[in-house]
């Protein structure tokens, strides 16, 4: 068997058109979505999202701004650009891009952003509606996945989910949205003794850990759904995620390439909470 490509980037590119479509129609009322983007310091990676974020905005018609702060920035400096951004009419999301140097609590930072303009969903109130399923900005990896599996048309209610990552922006959040799609969620992490047992058992597996090339075809159910959230360089210095591609492809049914996987959602699923909020200003 050889796995069907999930292609992220093919539908962030359809769902990034009709979304364009619906901006003008907003434009035409006089309302203009924003973002407004946090970065802090001068991290490579961080930059490069950052940017990549701000040229979506920009093709899709959101008016983005980008404030950088030095790698020295207070935590109450930090909160007052929050603070501003909360009032500002024109500002419909404000994304803080993670992580922040350390004399920063990130917490902080995330409970200071209005939930009306948490485009992430990493506020409190915003995980707290998503897990009794009430009506939030979602965050957006994990919401794209979910997005990606449907188009992918794979079935989630009754499947069992094994989710290998338990971070507050992909591993946990992931988990929540796949049990109100009803699956059976187990999550591992690195604490979890015999990882390979578990994973094995899974009939979507998700890897948000951050280590290159950890899942491998022995580690998979034949016929499974496997997601790969992963960010790693190889050691060829090649963009390259958690899960082993060349191996996997040989056992899952459906299999996320790194990059043109849940990359590009990431930043659709951005995109389409902004607009949201535009639509719902008051
Ligand atoms: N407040 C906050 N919100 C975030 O959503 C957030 C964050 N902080 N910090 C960092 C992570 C990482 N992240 C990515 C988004 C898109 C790609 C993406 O589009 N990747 C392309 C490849 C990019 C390349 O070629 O380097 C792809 O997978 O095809 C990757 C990573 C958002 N994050």
């Amino acid at each position: 068997m050889t796995a069907e490509l999930m292609n992220g980037k093919e539908l962030a590119a359809s769902k990034q058109a009709e979304m364009k479509e619906r901006v003008q129609a907003l434009t035409e009322q006089g309302i203009v979505p924003g973002l407004a983007v946090i970065l802090v310091g001068d991290n490579q990676a961080s930059q490069t999202y950052v940017r990549s974020k701000q040229r979506s905005c920009e093709k899709a018609g959101i008016h983005s701004e980008l404030r950088h702060l030095s790698e020295e920035t207070t935590e109450e400096e930090l909160l007052n650009h929050i603070r501003e951004l909360n009032e500002d009419p024109t500002i419909d999301g404000i994304l803080v891009q993670l992580p922040l140097p350390k004399q920063i609590s990130e917490q902080a930072v995330i409970e200071a952003i209005s939930p009306a303009k948490d485009v992430d969903g990493f506020h409190p109130i915003s995980i707290g509606k998503m897990m009794t399923g009430e009506k939030t900005f979602l965050p957006c990896t994990p919401h794209g996945i979910i997005e990606l599996l449907k188009a992918s048309n794979v079935d989630i209610a009754g499947k069992h989910a094994v989710v290998v990552g338990r971070s507050n922006i992909v591993g946990k959040p992931v988990g929540q949205l796949l049990l109100n799609e009803h699956a059976t969620v187990t999550y591992c992490h690195s604490r979890t003794p015999d990882l390979n047992a578990i994973t094995k058992q899974a009939d979507i597996l998700v890897v948000a850990v951050g280590i290159a090339k950890l899942i491998k075809k022995e580690d998979v159910k034949p016929g499974a759904v496997v997601i790969d959230v992963g960010m790693n360089r190889d050691e060829n210095g090649k963009l390259c995620g958690d899960v082993d591609f060349a191996d996997v492809e040989e056992v899952a049914s459906h299999l996320t390439p790194v990059p043109g996987g849940v990359g590009p959602m990431t930043i659709t699923m951005l995109l389409e909470n902004t607009i949201e909020s535009a639509i719902n200003r008051s």
